[in-house]
């Protein structure tokens, strides 16, 4: 996946403008999305989250359009959409006294049959999305008594269990420790190779969003550079835009324990601090 355009997007912007206040946080974005994982990266207030949100439906636009399928995102009926997109905001709520298990189980509402009934399907989907993220063992806890890791892992489990073509995550490795950070890497990865699933996240723990497959790199509402994490222009873009405060190094991928996240990669890329 190369430049803004893919061969066959499942999701595409146009001409994005988003204006809010008297700003413009967004400005003339022309993205395609095919099946693979793109990291969405860039400083704080680049317009990644504002993004991320138009990219879901959620936020208005002053002008430009998102298709989902080649279909305007507007024209879906909302349960449609919300079977092939679905979405990890960047702050979960608290959940209130909604256990673990029932929280999950939100992900498949879009799916529940006439009376909302729930098939085999549905609960192996939640079951498997736990195990993916690890919350298996807390299922009858409150979300509302865990800590913010745990609670993430539980949000991510609720938009994996979705099991939608399109997955979109604001900063889904919020509060994780580094191994459920490379785990959820891992996951994305898998979903985007072995199940041909298109997903797009916001990125700040830069040498993660280096294992993607693509990175949009974003400063003040626009696209700076788009392609592989390998691609010297993208590499000199991300390093500019974070005002020379990083250096991108290779490391072999037999180095040690991030290995995986480079998958077929010879190489993995990681960001460091420039002290
Ligand atoms: N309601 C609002 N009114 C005016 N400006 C806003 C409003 N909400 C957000 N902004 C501005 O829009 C810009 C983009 O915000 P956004 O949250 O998309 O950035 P971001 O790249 O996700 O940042 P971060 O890395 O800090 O999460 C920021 O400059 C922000 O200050």
């Amino acid at each position: 996946m190369g430049g803004p355009f893919v061969s066959d997007p499942m999701l595409s912007a146009r001409r994005l403008q988003v204006r809010l206040g008297d700003r413009t946080v967004l400005r003339d974005i022309d993205l395609d999305f095919g099946p693979g994982w793109t990291a969405i990266v860039g400083p704080n207030g680049a317009g990644k989250s504002t993004l991320l949100r138009a990219l879901a439906g959620l936020q208005p636009l002053e002008h430009g359009e998102v298709r989902l399928d080649r279909a305007p995102l507007a024209d879906w009926p909302a349960p449609q959409r919300a079977r092939r997109l679905a979405w990890l905001a960047q702050q979960g709520e608290a959940g209130g006294d909604l256990t673990v298990i029932d929280v999950v189980r939100l992900g498949r509402l879009p799916h529940l049959g006439l009376f909302g009934l729930a098939r085999g399907r549905d609960e192996q989907a939640v079951r498997q999305a736990m195990q993916a993220t690890g919350c298996t063992a807390w299922r009858h806890r409150r979300l509302a008594e865990l800590s913010g890791g745990e609670r993430q892992r539980v949000l991510l489990a609720r938009a994996l269990a979705v099991q939608s073509p399109v997955l979109l995550l604001d900063e889904p490795t919020t509060h994780l420790d580094p191994p459920h950070q490379v785990a959820l890497v891992r996951q994305m990865a898998r979903l985007a190779r072995q199940e041909n699933r298109t997903i797009v996240a916001v990125l700040h723990e830069l040498s993660l969003a280096l294992a993607a497959d693509r990175l949009v790199v974003m400063a003040a509402g626009q696209i700076h550079a788009i392609g592989q994490p390998g691609d010297p222009l993208v590499q000199r873009t991300l390093v500019e835009v974070f005002g020379g405060a990083i250096r991108i190094e290779a490391v072999p991928v037999s180095a040690g324990a991030t290995e995986a996240a480079a998958a077929a990669a010879e190489v993995q890329w990681v960001a460091l601090p420039r002290l």
